[in-house]
Parts: C-alpha cells; sequence; structure tokens
C-alpha cells in the first residue's frame, strides 16, 4: 500500500454542510469521478486548506461545488471515519440560509432528499447523518414531558 501507514496519519479536517429547506429536505451530492469513493452520494463539503477556519472552508467549497452564497451556517457535529484513503475529521455544519440555487459544478449530481432518502450508495461517512436526523426528527415528535 502507498501512502503513510496507518497509524501515523494525521486527520484531515473536512468541512461538510447540510443545507436544510423550511419543508425539511436536505441536500446531497454524488462524488464526482476521480474521487475515492466516486459515486457514493454525501453532504457537500470538502477538505480545510492549511490555516483556514471551519466557515471559511464550508462557504469556499460551497462556492466552487454549488454556486450558493452560505449565509447562516452553524456547527453541528462531529465525527472521525478511518477509510483505506485517509484518516478524516468530519465537521458538520447546519446551513439555514443562503443565496443561489445549488448546482452541480464539479458534475456532481445533487438532490432534495428526505427521510428515507432515495439516493445511495451513501458515503459511509455520511450515513450517520441520516441517524442523526431521524433521532431529530423523533424527538420533534414526541410530546413535551
Ligand atoms: N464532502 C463530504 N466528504 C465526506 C463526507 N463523509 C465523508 O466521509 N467524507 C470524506 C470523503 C473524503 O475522504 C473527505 C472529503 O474530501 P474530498 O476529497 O471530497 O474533498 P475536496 O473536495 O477538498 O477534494 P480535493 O480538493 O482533495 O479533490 O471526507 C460527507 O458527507 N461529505
Amino acid at each position: 500500500m502507498s501512502g503513510q501507514p496507518k497509524a501515523q496519519r494525521e486527520p484531515v479536517a473536512v468541512a461538510v454542510g447540510l443545507m436544510l429547506r423550511q419543508d425539511g429536505a436536505f441536500l446531497m451530492a454524488s462524488r464526482p469521478q476521480g474521487k475515492p469513493y466516486a459515486g457514493y452520494w454525501e453532504f457537500p463539503g470538502g477538505k480545510l486548506e492549511a490555516g483556514e477556519s471551519l466557515q471559511h472552508a464550508l462557504a469556499r467549497e460551497f462556492e466552487e461545488e454549488l454556486g450558493v452564497r452560505v449565509r447562516e451556517a452553524q456547527f453541528w457535529k462531529s465525527l472521525r471515519v478511518d477509510y483505506p484513503h485517509a484518516l478524516v475529521d468530519l465537521q458538520f455544519c447546519r446551513i439555514t440560509a443562503w443565496d443561489g440555487e445549488p448546482l452541480g459544478l464539479e458534475g456532481q449530481q445533487l438532490s432534495w432528499q428526505s427521510l428515507p432518502v432515495t439516493v445511495g450508495p451513501v458515503l459511509p461517512g455520511a450515513l450517520p447523518v441520516l441517524e442523526w436526523l431521524a433521532e431529530e426528527r423523533l424527538k420533534r415528535s414526541e410530546p413535551d414531558q
């Protein structure tokens, strides 16, 4: 295998955004050809550049990949995933306001989804997000104690 031995790998920080529409739908994207897990579905985002903040990386990736200007984003949850190709620290943010309609500027397919999702396969590092969204939905539907 090429690259660093697994045990010595430094985690790579990744900014990921869940664009959440008022009706509860969220945007998913297919991974473009040429990337690991091409064709798998994920949430838009990408790696932080050296010295870059999470908010900045999120805004940059959304401009580059979707042509969307992020107006309101809040950090939500993080998740470390150990892939054969990389060790990643995923920083998930909820995006609740933006300018523009998302376009697949890197050749990726886009789809507004709700639970259960109808696209697949879903990237392993995006699957837990669907569980978190389902948990939230459950909490919202439970009567107050
Ligand atoms: N965007 C995104 N990446 C995810 C998710 N879940 C998950 O495990 N990942 C992983 C896949 C990749 O290993 C990494 C993101 O790196 P990437 O290669 O897509 O990022 P990038 O756009 O900066 O790529 P590049 O400039 O190096 O081509 O995070 C997710 O929901 N969204």
